[in-house]
């Protein structure tokens, strides 16, 4: 039989991890994924042709890696899931690694890779440790699958220099790796590939301006097919608010908060090493330290809650809008389409609404009812435009990390 890819996305809180046909395109076999590992009970969630279910799951599940493990026994062992019932069908496992240092490129894992990325664990220990410890997991219980990890920051790489350099001290800077890196890139890579299909432009030839926005928010300036600009840097912490995110603040803010700052968090274990300051700022700020939900469909309403909820819905259309407007100057004003993406900017027909009302100036516009509908299941890219704009289209773009990883294995270098 065929060999399938494995594609993992490993998160800090939840793993989802799909199983894909080895074609070109490769085609979705099963999905399945457990969150809530960080406040239990975990959940799973399965869907295998037409058959989706949800459930909690009965025992303890610890760490991603648990998660993992639980995951793959779960679908070896389902039996109507035949193109997937052990280890020996598999070809490749593609891993989400969020930070990836100067990788340019997909990396597959051996011992020396292995050892650069472990390097690279105190850039961001919050995001790449889950994945990270998946990675070691797979090398040790599957050695003979092979994996290749696939880095967020990679389609960054292009972003020049003035825009990615800080103005700190540049022997420091060199030595320590403190620039801009961005990420989403993987989610980057599908929307424009998608969103030039969709527009019949090539790809070098596209311009655009791309939001993902999810639980982790960020927006990119696509010129020519390359990323110019993003909002997040260092680490996934600067630029636009998430759930639990401050997003840019000024960074002596945190000093005033405590005075504990430089101290290890109690979240830190010996081996991963996080400062208090990293876990007031990644961990407990955001919508969530705002209204007490992480949860983005409860703040965007209509009526909101409390005046906690509009001040937070406010907050991040403020931030959105701000770089929206940079990113149109930046693209000299030659830009095809302004992208909403990421679990918020595909399901928030309300966010969507209220960033083009205040963008009306650049010659964005939108059909109400395409707005309201969004796009249907199967339908990755919706042009939401009113037929008589002038401007940039406006579109949602069903983004798929997972997918994107899966093609790269199946269609390009391996
Ligand atoms: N209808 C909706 N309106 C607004 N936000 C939504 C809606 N549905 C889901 N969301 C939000 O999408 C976010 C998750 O997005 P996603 O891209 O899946 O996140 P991540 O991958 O970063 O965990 C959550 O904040 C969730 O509340
Ligand atoms: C980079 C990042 O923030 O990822 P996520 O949105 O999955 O948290
Ligand atoms: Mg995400």
């Amino acid at each position: 039989m065929p060999k399938s890819i494995l594609a993992v996305n490993a998160g800090s809180s939840s793993v989802k991890i799909t199983f894909y046909t080895c074609e070109n395109p490769p085609r979705t076999i099963a999905d399945a994924a457990i969150s809530g590992i960080t406040a239990p009970p975990p959940t799973l969630k399965y869907q295998q042709g037409d058959k989706k279910h949800k459930e909690e799951v009965g025992e303890k599940l610890n760490t991603p890696q648990d998660a993992f493990k639980y995951l793959l026994k779960r679908c070896f062992s389902d039996p109507d899931l035949s193109e997937v019932a052990s280890v020996d069908d598999l070809q490749y496992i593609c891993h989400r690694v969020v930070h990836g240092g100067d990788y340019r490129e997909a990396v597959e894992i051996n011992d020396e890779t292995l050892d650069r990325l472990k390097g690279l664990e105190d850039l961001a220990p919050l995001h790449n440790f889950s994945a990270l410890e998946i990675v070691r997991l797979c090398k040790v219980e599957l050695p003979k699958v092979t994996s290749i990890t696939f880095f967020d920051s990679a389609f960054h790489q292009t972003i020049p220099e003035a825009v990615r350099t800080y103005p700190i001290n540049q022997e420091i800077a060199k030595s320590n790796g403190l620039r801009k890196y961005g990420f989403h890139g993987i989610s980057y890579s599908f929307i424009l590939r998608s969103v030039a299909q969709f527009l019949g432009k090539p790809a070098e030839r596209t311009n655009l301006i791309v939001m993902h926005i999810g639980s982790g928010a960020s927006i990119c300036a696509i010129k020519n097919g390359e990323s110019m600009d993003t909002s997040m840097g260092l680490t996934p912490l600067a630029g636009l608010p998430g759930a639990t995110r401050s997003g840019s603040i000024d960074p002596s803010l945190v000093f005033h908060y405590t005075n504990e700052a430089g101290k290890l968090s109690p979240a830190s274990t010996t081996e991963m090493h996080i400062s208090t300051a990293e876990e007031i700022l990644n961990k407990q700020s955001g919508w969530k330290a705002l209204t007490g939900t992480t949860d983005f469909a409860k703040i965007a309403v209509a009526n909101p809650p409390s005046k906690a909820h509009q001040l937070a819905f406010d907050i991040i259309v403020d931030r959105i809008q701000g770089y929206i407007g940079s990113y149109y100057v930046k693209l000299n004003g030659e830009v095809d389409g302004v992208v909403f993406a990421g679990g918020i900017g595909e399901k928030s027909s309300l966010l969507r609404r209220t960033l083009v009302d205040k963008c009306q100036c650049l010659g964005l516009a939108i059909d109400d009812a395409a707005n309201d509908k969004g796009p249907g299941d199967e339908e990755t890219v919706k042009d939401i435009s009113k037929d008589s704009c002038k401007g940039p289209r406006v579109l949602v773009c069903q983004t798929n990390e997972q997918f994107e990883m899966a093609y790269h294995c199946a269609c390009s270098r391996y």
